[in-house]
């Protein structure tokens, strides 16, 4: 060994000494941190009884403990990766978490990643270093320290960087070249510069992330909720942040990242989760799904709610105190005109109604029974036998009935009659037959945006509700503020360690905790009310969401503090977008950001030039990303002869490639329905991707739709001609089935291979 690669091997040897000392100190405090937690906790659950004050104050003090304490093991591992080290001297390391030196006037011991400081971690170059000579990554392994990688900074030492311009470049290519687990992993470690200016931009306004397959849109989207509940964490814990993917197998596959960064108030949901007490598991066609997703099916639901409010077609009669009674078009006409006046939803106007109708009513019984022999007494009093009258109240409902979203959604989706009257200026015959189902079909996701709407245009008849409601509000306000007065009083309460209750929580917080449960987040309670609004929303995938659905989250974003991020060439919903500017100038006109991000970090160069011919066979502007890497594994494809009789075997080889890793099999609806189950018989590695859960599974037979979003080491696609000519966005679909791979591609079918395909033939 020459002598400068001994010293070299030397100094390399001591300085993974003394970041393992470091870390060692890191961990000390970690676990001194979560022993006096936990006590706290403890201490807090073993008083039981007292007051009621007593009580809530223990269940805010046992959440806040509770929520450290799930926060400080979140960041257990690879909880420390990086460490600055600036012109001045000091040296700072970088972490999931911050840590302070109580001793020592709190100097940080590690800096949060979020924190402005940590900022040069992910941005400084040679170019513009920011103080920066050099950035370290660390590479550990639960408590060990394994490696490290140094970037010198300074421009007499610095190191060529890549034509990407990639940051800590050995570590992020270890991190891409490890085999999937089938749950998404955090890229706090490695978060590159363009991603990093995404992350952290500021939170007002509709900010679009637009960027191809691969480039780390979900892993921004999920990293910047953390940045913004770590900035702006007042504001967002109450209102909370709403992170939106495209549906269950997806939430599964991201629900990892925000509590391993530590994070738990986000509350992740698909759109047609967002209706409280509808669980959407019903099926339909795509284009069923697309006619439900334009804008003007409000028109169509306005109209159902019209129909619901008639007017005789001359009179009807009903008999009041034995007698008949005259419900008579023109005066049901003028009720109806006056309650529609008042622009009110249906349920609320229906007082109107009823209130003109008893009118009119009781005008007729008095004039029967000699109405200059009444006062103003008598014909109160007729008014309130009217209201109390069944018979009377039955033919009043017959003509303005109160109804819910689901009532009327069922019966509009289940009666031609009624779905004819109320789209016949939208609908043709050819839409509203693909629309109409048995009445007491299950929901399907995009009824969800048809319910909420309707729980707009419907509205609840709540008076009493809400009254009863705001007089509670008053009083657990008074009575907050009460708790926080004697809970500053109390000395133990007071003890400088300890975060006073007054510094995580004002008074109106800690009301509208009582309120739902106290021991409840703002996520938890905004899953359970609909018309609860968020602080941020984060849209993942936004290119495949109705523009009924965009209605859905404007009405929960009022603020229009809003993260979209998605990539119009992999569109693949009939009502999904093929701009930005459509979904958003109904809303915002102009006024939103755009930001881009250019670099592939999943797919290979290698597959990658297959699908750049894919997206170049589209309609679009848009450049495909450039990958950050080579797998050395070229696309194949085979042609078989039965399909059904290959696919068992082809699976079974790729799945040895894979080793441990994850294969996906892509394949048309059709085909899927047709081959799968045999497929998974044969095979018990395989499984078909129903549940969330099958991503665990070595292989998952997918559909494009349901792959979307989702990454694998090796993907076999399968027929994919079917899947070009599936739909109006069949090259869409095709695109996105070619980009879900980490490492390899192959490609099995009976019919000839698209055109576009021609690389891999
Ligand atoms: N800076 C980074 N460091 C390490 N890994 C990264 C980085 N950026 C992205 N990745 C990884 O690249 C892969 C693709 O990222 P992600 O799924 O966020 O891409 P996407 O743009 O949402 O893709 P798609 O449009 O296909 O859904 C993931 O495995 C992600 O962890």
């Amino acid at each position: 060994m020459s002598n400068a690669r001994a010293d070299r091997d030397a100094v390399r040897a001591q300085e993974l000494a003394a970041e393992q000392q470091y870390l060692d100190t890191l961990y000390e405090k970690l676990d001194a941190l979560r022993e006096e937690t936990a006590q706290r906790l403890k201490d807090t659950l073993r008083d039981s009884g007292g007051p009621p004050q007593a009580r809530t104050e223990r269940d805010i003090s046992a959440r806040m403990y509770t929520d450290k304490l799930s926060q400080l093991s979140a960041v257990e591992h690879g909880m420390c990766f990086g460490r600055l080290d600036l012109d001045s001297g000091e040296t700072f390391h970088i972490g999931r978490i911050g840590l302070f030196d109580e001793d020592n006037e709190y100097e940080p011991l590690l800096l949060d990643w979020r924190a402005p400081a940590a900022r040069p971690f992910y941005l400084a170059t040679a170019a513009a270093r920011d103080g920066v000579r050099r950035r370290r990554h660390l590479r550990t392994s639960w408590r060990k320290v394994l490696d490290y990688e140094d970037e010198v900074l300074d421009l007499d030492a610095a190191e060529q960087g890549s034509d990407l311009g990639l940051a800590g470049e050995a570590t992020l290519l270890a991190r891409l070249d490890a085999r999937r687990t089938g749950q998404m992993q955090d890229i706090v470690a490695t978060i590159q510069a363009e991603q990093d200016r995404i992350i952290r931009a500021g939170m007002n306004g509709v900010l679009v992330v637009q960027g191809g397959p691969g480039t780390g849109k979900t892993a921004v989207a999920l990293h910047r909720a953390a940045y913004l509940l770590y900035t702006f964490r007042e504001q967002l814990s109450k209102r909370g942040v709403l992170v939106v993917g495209p549906n269950e197998t997806f939430l599964r596959y991201i629900g990892q990242v925000l509590p391993s960064l530590g994070e738990t108030g986000v509350l992740l949901s698909t759109v047609g989760g967002l209706y409280p007490g509808i669980t959407a598991t019903g099926v339909e066609s795509a284009r069923a799904a697309e006619i439900k997703g334009r804008a003007s099916m409000v028109d169509v639901l306005t109209a159902a709610v019209r129909d619901r409010q008639q007017v005789p077609s001359d009179h009807v009669e009903v008999t009041f105190d034995r007698e008949p009674l005259r419900i008579d078009r023109a005066t049901a006409t003028q009720a109806r005109t006056r309650a529609r006046r008042t622009r009110r939803p249906h349920n609320l106007a229906r007082r109107v109604f009823r209130d003109e109708m008893f009118r009119a009513l009781t005008l007729q019984v008095a004039d029967r029974l000699g109405r200059d022999l009444l006062d103003r007494r008598d014909l109160d009093e007729i008014n309130v036998e009217l209201r109390a009258d069944p018979a009377v109240d039955r033919a009043l409902d017959e003509l303005w009935p109160e109804t819910s979203p689901q009532q009327l959604l069922d019966e509009l989706l289940s009666s031609p009659e009624l779905l004819a009257s109320a789209s016949r200026k939208h609908l043709d015959d050819a839409e509203r037959a693909e629309l109409l189902r048995p009445a007491g079909s299950p929901w399907t996701p995009a009824d969800v945006p048809l319910l909420d709407e309707l729980a707009e245009l419907l509205g609840e008849d709540d008076e009493q509700a809400r009254a009863e409601r705001e007089r509670q509000e008053r009083e657990e306000l008074a009575y907050a503020q009460g708790v926080l007065h004697i809970m500053e009083q109390d000395e133990e309460i007071a003890d400088e360690e300890r975060l006073r209750v007054k510094d995580v929580l004002d008074a109106e917080l800690l009301a509208e905790r009582f309120r739902a449960r106290s021991d409840l987040t703002a996520a938890e309670r905004a899953a359970e009310d609909r018309t609860w609004t968020f602080g941020h929303v984060i849209v993942d995938e936004a290119q495949e969401l109705s523009p009924m659905a965009w209605r859905v989250l404007m009405r929960r974003c009022p603020s229009r503090s809003m993260t979209l991020v998605g990539d119009v060439a992999q569109t693949g919903a009939l009502a999904g977008a093929d701009t930005w500017h459509e979904v958003l100038h109904p809303y915002v006109q102009d006024r939103w950001k755009l930001a881009e991000l250019t670099v592939n970090y999943r797919t290979p160069a290698e597959i990658m030039d297959v699908a750049a011919d894919v997206l170049a066979a589209m309609d679009t502007d848009l450049e495909a990303p450039k990958s950050v890497r080579t797998s050395g594994h070229r696309p194949w494809a085979r042609r078989v002869g039965d399909l059904a009789a290959a696919l068992p075997g082809a699976v079974a080889e790729e799945l040895r490639e894979v080793e441990d890793g994850r294969l996906a099999v892509l394949m048309p609806p059709e085909l899927l329905a047709e081959v799968g189950p045999r497929v998974v018989e044969s095979l018990p590695e395989a499984a078909m991707g129903t549940s969330p859960d099958d991503l665990d599974s070595p292989a998952v037979l997918l559909t494009v739709e349901q792959a979307k979003g989702l990454e694998f080491d090796s993907v076999l696609l399968v027929e994919p001609a079917a899947i070009a000519a599936g739909s109006e966005r069949g090259l869409n679909d095709l695109y996105v089935a070619l980009t879900r791979a980490t490492q390899r591609l192959g490609v099995l079918h009976t019919e000839d291979l698209p055109e576009v395909l021609r690389k891999i033939g």
